[in-house]
């Protein structure tokens, strides 16, 4: 195989055509485990974590093992791109842009197997994002720990963002997030006898709307949180009494007290739900994401050698209400991530987001020529 012989393009689309839910990427995980092979395979050394897969790319003269991660997984999204290579899947879709996540990803394998540098680079392909969170129980695995990086990077497409420019800051990038599923349990009966029942529909459609004062009443107006629910049910039929609700939603904040507060405003919102139309209700928080957290100093590093070298516009950002389960690999690994511009007409987890596919080219460039940079460089030192 000779150097650049992977069609990019064509994998991105093969990726695009299976989105899977998170732990179930088994024909995504096939996939790239048959693009690795067609490798040289002198230079790799693969290994599989549950549906995931890690991949070691032997260095010159090692001193370090450095790390670039990719997601794996796609959303509940009914795809609209109208695309000849739309999802195969009905009601799923690569709408988060992890498709090309791993493309990029297998694009710097091929890369440092044709042009090798000292350290040793560990590529990881990492399930789960979306939920219920692969990065912490991979992090915390025998495979990766044997491998563990001593800095990671990665990359997430950005919509919003032009083609040939990319987005960071130093320190919270993106915030911590928590799951949010409450279940409202009462009392079903007829739809002409109230008085007989417990009416979940009217109790979440309240709790529905007291949430929203968690962050505008509760929070200090200069730190930043948010709260959606995504999905709410009830009850069975039209003329049925709901017996039960169901509210699904997330909540971010910039700061760990802030979501803590967060949640124990929920809790009293719905005790009060509980007391003032005697039901049940349970609150499961489901996955938590730590913030993404870029290291200071590298992402300075990164930045000053981007606009130098990097053949792409750096654009300072803010921080997002975006979550990311990369925060738990920068919670013991420097490291940073950014935004890629990919200029979609449509945002992250909408039915029409369509990233520009030059951003792939772009961002392999990128990726493999700060790598070899630095690595040169620090070696130097
Ligand atoms: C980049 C991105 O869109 N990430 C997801 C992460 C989901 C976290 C978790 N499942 C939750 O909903 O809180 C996001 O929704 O920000």
């Amino acid at each position: 195989m000779t150097p650049g012989a992977l069609d990019l393009q064509a994998i991105r689309r093969d990726l695009h055509r299976i989105p899977e839910p998170g732990f179930q990427e088994f024909e995504t995980q096939r996939y790239i485990l048959d693009v690795l092979a067609r490798l040289p395979a002198s230079r790799i050394e693969v290994k599989t974590w549950r549906t995931g897969v890690l991949v070691r790319i032997k260095g010159t003269a090692p001193r370090r093992v450095v790390g670039y991660r990719a997601d794996m997984d796609g959303l509940p999204v009914e795809e609209a791109t109208g695309l000849a290579f739309r999802s195969v899947r009905p009601g799923y879709m690569h709408a988060c842009g992890h498709d090309v996540h791993m493309t990029v990803a297998l694009g710097v394998v091929e890369h440092f197997v044709h042009h090798p540098v000292r350290d040793d680079l560990v590529v990881v392909f990492q399930p789960a994002e979306e939920g219920p969170g692969g990065a912490l129980p991979m992090r915390e695995s025998p495979e990766f720990s044997r491998w563990k990086p001593d800095w990671i990077i990665a990359l997430h497409v950005a919509p919003e963002y032009p083609v040939g420019t990319i987005a960071l800051r130093e320190g919270t990038l993106f915030a911590g997030t928590s799951e949010l599923f409450i279940d409202l349990i009462g009392q079903g009966g007829h739809a002409a006898f109230p008085h007989r029942a417990k009416d979940m529909a009217v109790a979440a459609a309240h709790l529905l709307v007291q949430l929203q004062t968690v962050v505008a009443r509760n929070l200090n107006p200069l730190d930043a949180g948010v709260v959606t629910i995504g999905r709410m049910e009830a009850g069975t039929k039209q003329n049925i009494i709901a017996e039960r609700a169901r509210l699904e939603g997330t909540i971010r904040a910039l700061s760990t007290e802030s979501l803590s507060q967060m949640k124990e405003r929920i809790e009293a919102l719905v005790r009060g739900i509980e007391e003032g139309f005697s039901c049940r209700a349970t609150i499961d928080y489901g996955a938590n994401y730590q913030q993404v957290y870029n290291t200071p100093d590298l992402t300075r590093e990164f930045m000053d050698w981007a606009a130098r070298e990097g053949g792409v516009t750096v654009i300072p950002c803010e921080p997002a209400m975006t979550g990311e389960d990369f925060g738990y690999f920068l919670e013991t690994i420097p490291g940073f991530m950014f935004w890629l511009g990919v200029d979609s007409p449509e945002g992250l987890h909408s039915a029409g987001m369509n990233p520009d596919e030059r951003a792939i080219d772009i961002a392999v460039s990128l990726l493999t020529r700060y790598f070899t940079w630095k690595i040169e460089r620090d070696a130097a030192v």
